[in-house]
């Protein structure tokens, strides 16, 4: 039977076993304290990872709430290593910032709950390249509710079976499960219908609404509305499915894609024509670099390892870089981004979030609302941007091994004069009391000579450090860097210095690496399965809330109607090349050099 975050499908926060090839269950902590009540939210599941040398028994304690005195009472009970593993495994130990919503999420598979799911915009790019897909894997790890249905919803006229041939020429199957795949596609496929209709027509919603009421057969409905179309249809689709074709005895949800705006103006409009129309906590507003597996790894590594919070402020770090390269213009999407440039497209969004939870303070837990205001915190203690703390970059056409590549320009949907940036490079500071000073320097670009993403910590020099005269004059490439590869091949690296094994005494750069092609068997799922299986389940954790965004906008908007007021250049850089020079003075303004996308690891 399929079941919604059964815990092979989704890990809350719970100390997993891991599934590496080379794990072994002696390698398991063999020393687990667990909760007595696994029903509170993070409750103080602790885990101490002290080994008992060949002993295949492991003490579990039962952490009971401290008393009084602060003094917590445990009491030691030894259970076999198999009973732990099964813990391990279980809901006992997952201390989850979903705990509502995981009752809410068993409540689909007692056969009483049906959720439906419509993907407006279903004869689109991010439909087919993304949704999908997602909504498949999702199936496919048996992470969908037991009563679902899909629908797909544009103007384009298709028939069920039109949706699912367009539907399965984009699937895929997960590496290790090859086997059943077709079986599982063709089950997939028949849970998948269209209905056609204007998105501003209350009379085709309607229809719709009749079709999901023969589909849900007298079950309570949940509906979720995935608004993967332009912006500017976004009201008309959102008025329409509110009203004629909202649930009327469960959820209605509506998952929003952005462009949220293009600046704090039409972003406040926009919020209060969604609000006219659904609650807050009906809209999901998503950035799927949020859903990224090394996004979500980040407020893990920082904060259940104690090596390095200590470390986390300006007294030990230098600047954080924050990079996102394509190795491909917009093709097909010029008409799209020429109104947004990348630094709507990228930086507000992607980078400015993956740089507030990285920033920020230690929630008071992992509940959605607790994260989202301390993201909220670091967001309204930055400095808005400024022009001459920028760098803006335009690819133009270049030749290559008998290869032209276009310029920007040369896009059909893009005018000739057009100056919209599609590289920028700016340095952010926070103004509290950790970051003061701290540089966050953010690079963005298409059609550079690299895709990828990651995120690099420097830190500072090592004060009077014994081995300055070993590391020559260029002390920066001797300091500790942190280097979080958010795309692609993930990893995570710490870049520390080490004695070549000698009689002599000649250093070397080494990493501590957390390679995980090498660490997990396991595919990374897609970022929209994740939010995907969060939206259907109301985890709101890794969806922007309405003062996120504002607070984004308010650092954004100044420095773009300046550039579009001043219709300022930008630096042009050859398709496929590091970008514009420009780049690399602002870093230098800074005491920065750029981290190399991937250049590490391939030393
Ligand atoms: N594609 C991507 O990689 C990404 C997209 N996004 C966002 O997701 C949303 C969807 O993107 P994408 O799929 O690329 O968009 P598309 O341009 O492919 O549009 C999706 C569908 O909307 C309908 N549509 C398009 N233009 C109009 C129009 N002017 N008036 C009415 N209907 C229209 C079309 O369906 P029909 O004609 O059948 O009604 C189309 O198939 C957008 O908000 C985009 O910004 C965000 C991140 C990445
Ligand atoms: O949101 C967007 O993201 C994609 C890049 O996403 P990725 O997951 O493939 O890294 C980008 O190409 C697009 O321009 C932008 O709108």
């Amino acid at each position: 039977m399929a079941t919604i975050c059964s815990t092979h499908c989704r890990s809350y926060p719970s100390l997993q076993p891991v599934s590496s090839p080379s794990s072994k269950l002696g390698h398991v902590p063999q020393h687990v304290t667990l909760s007595s009540s696994a029903s509170k939210r993070f409750l103080a599941a602790k885990v101490s990872l002290k080994s008992q040398s060949d002993s295949n028994e492991v003490a579990v304690h039962t952490h009971q709430p401290q008393q009084s005195d602060g003094a917590a009472t445990a009491a030691a009970v030894p259970v076999d290593i198999d009973t732990t593993q099964k813990l391990l495994n279980s809901e006992l130990l997952s201390f989850t910032s979903a705990e509502e919503s995981r009752a809410e999420a068993s409540s689909y598979n007692n056969g009483n709950e049906s959720v439906s799911i419509t993907v407006v915009g279903a004869s689109g790019d991010l439909a087919k390249k993304k949704i999908f897909p997602a909504l498949f894997a999702l199936y496919y790890e048996d992470c969908l509710p037991k009563h679902f249905t899909i629908f797909g919803y544009a103007r384009s006229k298709m028939t069920d079976a039109e949706l699912r041939t367009m539907v399965s020429k984009t699937l895929t199957c997960r590496i290790d499960k090859r086997e059943n795949c077709g079986e599982k596609m063709d089950e997939f496929l028949k849970r998948c219908f269209y209905h056609s209709g204007q998105y501003d027509s209350q009379e085709n919603f309607a229809a719709l609404d009749k079709k999901l009421k023969e589909h849900e057969n007298g079950k309570a409905s949940n509906r979720l509305f995935y608004l993967s179309i332009p912006p500017n249809i976004f009201i008309d689709a959102v008025k329409c499915a509110s009203s004629s074709a909202s649930s009327g005895n469960g959820w209605t949800r509506v998952i929003v894609e952005k462009p949220f705006g293009r600046d704090s103006e039409s972003s406040a409009a926009l919020t209060k024509s969604l609000k006219q129309y659904l609650r807050e906590d009906q809209i999901f507003r998503i950035d799927h670099y949020l859903g990224k597996e090394l996004v979500e790894n980040l407020s893990v590594l920082r904060f259940s390892n104690l090596i390095f919070e200590p470390l986390w402020s300006r007294q030990y770090i230098r600047n954080v870089q924050f990079i996102f390269s394509e190795d491909f213009g917009t093709e097909g999407r010029g008409g799209y981004f020429d109104n947004y440039g990348i630094i709507r497209d990228i930086m507000q969004n992607h980078l400015l979030q993956i740089l507030a939870l990285f920033a920020m303070e230690t929630p008071v837990s992992l509940d959605a609302e607790d994260i989202r205001n301390e993201k909220v915190k670091v967001l309204r203690s930055m400095r808005p941007l400024e022009l001459g703390t920028m760098v803006i970059g335009q690819y133009k056409s270049h030749t290559k091994g008998g290869v032209t590549y276009p310029a920007y320009t040369d896009d059909k949907t893009v005018p000739k004069d057009s100056l919209t940036p599609t590289f920028a490079a700016a340095a952010l500071f926070i103004d509290n009391a950790r970051w003061d000073g701290v540089p966050f320097l953010m690079k963005a670009g298409k059609a550079l000579h690299k895709k990828g993403a990651e995120i690099r910590v420097q830190f500072r020099h090592v004060p009077g450090n014994l081995y300055n005269r070993t590391f020559g004059t260029d002390l920066d490439r001797a300091t500790n860097e942190l280097v979080i590869r958010v795309q692609p091949d993930e990893a995570i690296y710490l870049k520390i210095n080490n004695k070549v094994p000698g009689l002599g005494m000649k250093l070397d750069r080494s990493h501590l690496n957390l390679h995980y092609a090498a660490r997990y068997s396991k595919e990374i799922p897609d970022a929209y399965e994740r939010l995907l299986l969060d939206a259907i389940e109301g985890e709101r954790r890794l969806f922007i809330r309405s003062d996120e965004l504002d607070a984004a906008w308010s650092l954004f908007t100044p420095v773009l109607k300046e550039l579009e007021e001043k219709r300022v250049v930008p630096e042009y850089y050859p398709y496929g090349s590091r970008g514009p020079v420009g780049a690399h003075y602002l870093a230098a303004r800074y005491n920065v050099r750029w981290g190399d996308l991937g250049i590490d690891m391939d030393q």
